[in-house]
């Protein structure tokens, strides 16, 4: 397959990087010059398994003069996803699929008001990654789970073929014909840890060594959960304590949730699209959701400390 990663930062390496290694044709797409430059003079390094292994693949800071590809997966951080697929236009043809493998809610609505219903198939991932230099990230794609689905809960024959050629080439995926109630599950995975992660600057193996930070963490997901349960969504569990458990499990200690990856980078984060969207909707729902609202309103207190929402206002 051609396959073109959009936003190819932490996670987007680490899964283009897999799906290159198993043979299909994938050009990583990030606007970092720093990044491009490396992967085209030295390749991708990933790290897994406390070893480096190099990839070669192509790169390139944007779009212009590709042609259409067979897959485009969007990875670029939720507040940059309108402009980066209206930028990319061009590299959608008329059999091309588009996933976002992105968190939180609202993505798939995006893509499919910009390029149209029959090119977005919904998606997301419990794979990860961390950007750790130029060219170089910790990729955590093995034995994590990926789920695709048509956005009106069929099981068509393209994304049983697209989830097949995805797990033979290592990126372990399956097709959902209950697509909300998986970004709902997800997005309980990012309730738990996202912005706790991103407030404290702990790693996974300082975040589950205080029970403090765990009550906080089950606290916002029962909120979330109940806001779902509002909304009709049918949860895979019950239990507010098993998102918390499923963040971390097969990550190393030293993994960094992608909302803290952000604030380190200096980046926006997408609370709003997280704790921020279970607020929204809870308000919609009449369902209290205040742990989550002090979340948010620490994000926003960190981003603006930091002087990102200043930097993203001016942009
Ligand atoms: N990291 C992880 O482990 C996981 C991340 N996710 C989700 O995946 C998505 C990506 O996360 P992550 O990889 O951590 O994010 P990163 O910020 O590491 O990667 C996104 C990259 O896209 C670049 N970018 C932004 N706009 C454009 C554009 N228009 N054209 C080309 N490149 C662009 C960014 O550049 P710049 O640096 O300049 O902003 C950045 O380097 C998020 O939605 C996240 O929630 C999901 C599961 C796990
Ligand atoms: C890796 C994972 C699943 C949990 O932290 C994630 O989605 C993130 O960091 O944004």
């Amino acid at each position: 397959m051609r396959i073109c990663i959009l936003g190819a930062g932490a996670l987007g390496s680490a899964i283009g990087g897999t799906l290159a290694e198993a043979g299909h044709e994938v050009t990583l797409v990030n606007r970092n010059r720093g990044h491009v430059d490396a992967i085209r003079e030295r390749g991708l390094v990933l790290r897994g398994d406390g070893h480096d292994r190099i990839v070669h693949l192509a790169a390139a800071t944007d779009t212009a003069g590709m042609a259409p590809v067979d897959l485009v997966l969007v990875l670029v951080k939720s507040p940059d996803t309108e402009a980066a697929v209206s930028a990319a236009r061009s590299i959608v043809g008329p059999d091309t699929l588009v996933i976002s493998l992105q968190n939180g809610v609202g993505q798939e609505e995006l893509l499919t008001s910009i390029l149209g219903r029959r090119h977005v198939l919904a998606g997301r991932t419990y794979t990860g990654g961390v950007m750790l230099g130029p060219g170089h990230v910790l990729c955590g794609v093995a034995g994590k789970e990926t789920i695709i689905g048509e956005m009106d809960g069929a099981v068509t024959p393209r994304a049983a073929a697209l989830a097949q050629a995805l797990t033979e080439a290592g990126l372990d995926t399956r097709v959902s014909a209950e697509i909300r109630a998986v970004i709902w599950d997800k997005l309980l995975v990012n309730v738990a840890t996202g912005a706790l992660a991103a407030v404290t600057g702990l790693t996974y193996g300082q975040l589950y060594q205080l029970p403090e930070i765990e009550e906080t963490a089950v606290a916002a997901v029962a909120e979330a959960m109940a806001v779902a349960q509002a909304c009709g969504i049918r949860l895979a569990t019950s239990d507010p304590r098993a998102p918390w458990r499923k963040a971390s499990s097969g990550l190393p200690p030293e993994f960094k949730t992608s909302m803290l990856q952000s604030l380190e980078n200096g980046r926006r984060t997408e609370i709003d699209f997280i704790n921020g969207a279970v607020v929204r909707e809870g308000r919609r729902m009449g369902v209290p959701t205040p742990v989550n609202a002090t979340l948010v309103a620490l994000v926003k207190g960190v981003e603006t400390r930091t002087g990102i929402s200043a930097r993203a206002v001016a942009a």
